[in-house]
């Protein structure tokens, strides 16, 4: 049974442990981490390949662990014709709503007379996606962080993913990296992924950036290597809060609670409601749709649900929303009477759904707005994967002669004050140099 929980009744430590979800459960996969991350540092590919062979493919050798061309093809053959329209239309929407994120290259402001300042935008040259395969197929998510890569203009595109127990990789995943134009796939999973990436070995060059959703193995890893390389938003296993009151189809609120809740036992899902009818109504039916997933999908549900989701009954509706921004969900859906009204109150949220048209599993793969979202409360301060995490902002200035003359006192002052000579020198040298 789906369980109610009363906030007003929960002591802080019941609170504190639904606010900090499955993430931190981290600590063995730390030890495993950083002895793979040692180990690939000390013997480069034939470290990477023992691993694979060790967690995923028997077979993997140096050889074979580099997508070649024929696969590719037999991707292209293994396809239904359904699901490649269906990657098609995705990909397009995908396409529309990156390109329409994508500023301006360079940028340039009058400040002041004759002092002009702005920024020059370029694409982060080499950038590792990974892209997960343990508990589902995810041609989606390579969707979501090739089409912004590539619109970005990064040079060189790499993916990491992991094979399955015959060396195979995902063939829907295969025709969607070609789609967006990414030919350099690695069958690497987990943490030899992550520091194959970050490292580099003598047959995979290091990228300047990795970014991807993983599981607790690839999220230790990038633990441990961040700076030694930028690791991206962390986005962990999945979480969502559905928003109800008084008006919500309590059968569109108990679906909508098992979308994020069937990734696995460590996926959060909530449904945060005032309305004690709803609440109620929405377990049954929660209960009636759980029956209609495979065995292997409802034990993630009745998993997850019991350890770190369920229904959480407020006494307002400015109490469910209190708690929606303090959690700061990876996915937000507004299941309310008029969404837009409440929308100025959200505050923290990965990704905010608008009504009874737009379920998470839409948003996920169909509108077009990215689903690779910051979990574990970090919706506070990350953002959904863009084209700015694949560009980088250099700051650019131009001055004038009459620019010049207004802004040396200042900059003379400013230098004496701090104490740094030479900074001043460049200024007064300049009044008879130039
Ligand atoms: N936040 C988001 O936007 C978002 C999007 C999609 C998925 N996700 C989440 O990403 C996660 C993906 O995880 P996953 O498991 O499906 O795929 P994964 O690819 O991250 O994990 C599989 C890899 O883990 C490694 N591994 C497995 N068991 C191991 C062990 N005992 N020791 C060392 N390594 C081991 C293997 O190398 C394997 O390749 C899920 O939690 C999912 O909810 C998040
Ligand atoms: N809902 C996930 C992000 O939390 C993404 C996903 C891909 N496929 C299925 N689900
Ligand atoms: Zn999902």
């Amino acid at each position: 049974m789906v369980r109610i929980l009363k906030l007003s009744q929960l002591s802080d430590a019941e609170r504190a442990k639904l606010q900090k979800r499955a993430e931190l459960d981290i600590d063995n996969a730390l030890k495993v981490a950083q002895t793979v991350i040692e180990t690939i540092r000390e013997r480069g590919d034939a470290g990477v390949v023992d691993y694979v062979r060790r967690f995923d493919y028997e077979g993997a050798t140096v050889e074979n662990i580099k997508v070649n061309e024929a696969e590719f093809e037999q991707a292209f053959q293994l396809i239904e014709p359904e699901v490649k329209t269906a990657i098609e239309q995705a990909f397009r929407n995908i396409q529309e709503v990156h390109r329409r994120q994508m500023p301006e290259e360079i940028q340039l402001a009058e400040i002041e007379a004759g002092v002009f300042a702005g920024e020059k935008i370029s694409p982060i040259p080499n950038v590792g996606l990974y892209v997960p395969r343990g508990r589902g197929a995810f041609p989606s998510m390579m969707l979501m962080l090739a089409i912004p890569a590539m619109v970005a203009g990064v040079e060189r595109v790499v993916v990491c993913t992991p094979p399955d127990k015959q060396g195979n990789v995902e063939p829907v995943s295969l025709v969607a990296a070609r789609m967006a134009g990414v030919t350099e796939i690695y069958k690497l999973g987990g943490v030899q992924a992550i520091a194959a990436l970050a490292l580099g070995t003598k047959n995979i060059k290091r990228v300047d950036k990795i970014t991807g959703p993983c599981s607790v193995y690839g999220a230790a890893a990038k633990r441990l290597l961040f700076g030694t390389v930028d690791v991206g938003l962390p986005a962990g296993p999945s979480e969502s809060i559905v928003l109800a009151d008084e008006s919500t189809d309590a059968r569109l609120a108990a679906l909508d609670l098992l979308i994020e809740a069937e990734h696995g036992a460590d996926s959060a899902a909530l449904l945060v409601t005032h309305c004690e009818q709803v609440a109620i109504a929405a377990r049954e039916y929660a209960q009636e749709y759980l029956q209609k997933l495979p065995d292997w999908r409802r034990e993630f549900c009745e998993a997850g649900l019991a350890a770190y989701g369920g229904i959480i009954l407020t006494d307002s509706l400015q109490q469910s929303l209190d708690f929606v921004n303090e959690y700061a969900p990876e996915h937000l859906e507004l299941l309310v009477s008029n969404p837009f009204a409440i929308l100025g109150k959200i505050k923290n949220a990965g990704e905010i759904l608008l009504g009874n048209h737009t379920p998470s599993s839409m948003a996920t793969y169909a509108i077009g707005v990215n689903a690779v979202l910051p979990t574990g409360s970090f919706a506070r301060s990350y953002s959904a994967v863009s084209v700015y995490d694949f560009l980088k902002r250099s700051t650019l200035a131009y001055v004038t002669p009459e620019g010049f003359e207004k802004l040396k006192e200042t900059t003379k002052t400013l230098a004496d004050y701090e104490g740094f000579p030479a900074h001043k020198l460049a200024i007064q040298q300049r009044e008879f140099l130039l």
